[in-house]
């Protein structure tokens, strides 16, 4: 059974306040673009097992990752599921497109859709709202992916509110540099406050509108870090996009386009990453 987890874009991302258990609560908008991976799991019979096999054996291509295997957030999804459900073992295949430390969520969506196909393959039963519990424990924008729908997200990114907003037939772009920004420190740089435009209200104005006043406060402490970051962003801009923003906590830039635009060719550094693709929902 074979999956393709997809990644997120955040439209604007306000760090309102830090919390007592040291995560911060913030407000953004999360959209699914189909920029994706590929997630397999071949079940294995239980007699094949040795006692000194281990239940998962993860195979990898493509992008490499950070990280020993079983640190993958896939293996991570089976063990929570095998602890309560005693999963027979599997043979897992992930194939990365999606670049890492990019604040596209590539970690945080094979582990979503890992917990749907075993939930699927194994007829668990769980349903959408159980699988988002299990998600939230494994990263803070998992259970976005569940329903893999827009949402306004609130809390510490895991409390969604339907929000009414199609980009349907956008076209996007996004560029990341051979940057990365790790989430945890671009958090420590931040001084939470609430926007004087709420990403909710923004949200609601013409794309075109929202140059100014739909900002993701993790630019701020990250463009004089890496000037590279910004000086995308502004490319984008001069190329014709009518919103670019970084997406979470960076290093990757996005630019929305007409439907009829001719998208541009940025080709800033050798080793830095490209997609173009059109936008649904
Ligand atoms: C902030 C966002 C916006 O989309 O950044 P990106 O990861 O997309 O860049 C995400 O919600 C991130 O979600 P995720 O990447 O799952 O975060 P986690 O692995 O749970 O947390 C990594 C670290 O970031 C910090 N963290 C994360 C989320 C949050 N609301 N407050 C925090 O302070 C914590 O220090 C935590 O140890
Ligand atoms: N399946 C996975 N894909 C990508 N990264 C993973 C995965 N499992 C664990 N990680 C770890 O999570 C970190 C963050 O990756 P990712 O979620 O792709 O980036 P971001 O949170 O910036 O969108 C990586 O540096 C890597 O060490």
């Amino acid at each position: 059974m074979i999956v393709f987890p997809n990644i997120k874009i955040n439209l604007g991302l306000s760090i309102t306040e830090k919390r007592p258990d040291g995560y911060h609560n913030l407000e953004t908008v999360f959209y699914p673009v189909a920029l994706e991976d590929a997630l397999e799991i071949r079940a294995l019979p239980e007699a094949s097992l040795s006692e000194a096999d281990k239940k998962i054996t993860l195979h990898q291509y493509g992008m490499e990752i950070a990280g020993n295997p079983e640190d993958n957030l896939v293996a991570k999804a089976y063990s929570l599921l095998d602890k309560e459900f005693h999963l027979p073992p599997v043979e897992i295949h992930l194939y990365k497109h999606i670049p890492s430390g990019a604040g596209l969520g590539g970690g945080s969506s094979d582990a979503a859709f890992m917990l749907k196909l075993l939930n699927g393959h194994f007829h668990l039963n769980l349903s959408e709202e159980q699988l988002e519990i299990y998600a939230a424990t494994l990263g803070a924008d998992c259970a976005f992916f569940i329903k893999n729908k827009p949402v306004y997200a609130e809390g510490i990114g895991n409390i969604f509110s339907p929000i009414e907003l199609s980009l349907k037939g956008y076209q996007i772009m996004i560029v990341k540099p051979d940057v990365f920004v790790s989430t945890r420190e671009a958090f420590a740089n931040i001084h939470p406050h609430h926007p004087e435009y709420p990403v909710k209200e923004v949200i609601r104005r013409p794309v075109a509108e929202w140059k100014d006043i739909l900002i993701n406060d993790f630019e701020a402490s990250v463009f004089p870090q890496h000037p590279v970051i910004g000086e995308i962003k502004q490319e984008l801009y001069n190329q014709g996009a009518i919103y670019a923003s970084m997406s979470g906590s960076g290093s990757s830039v996005f630019g929305l386009f007409a439907p009829d635009a001719a998208l541009p060719e940025i080709n800033r550094e050798s080793n830095s990453f490209c997609f173009k693709g059109t936008l649904g929902q």
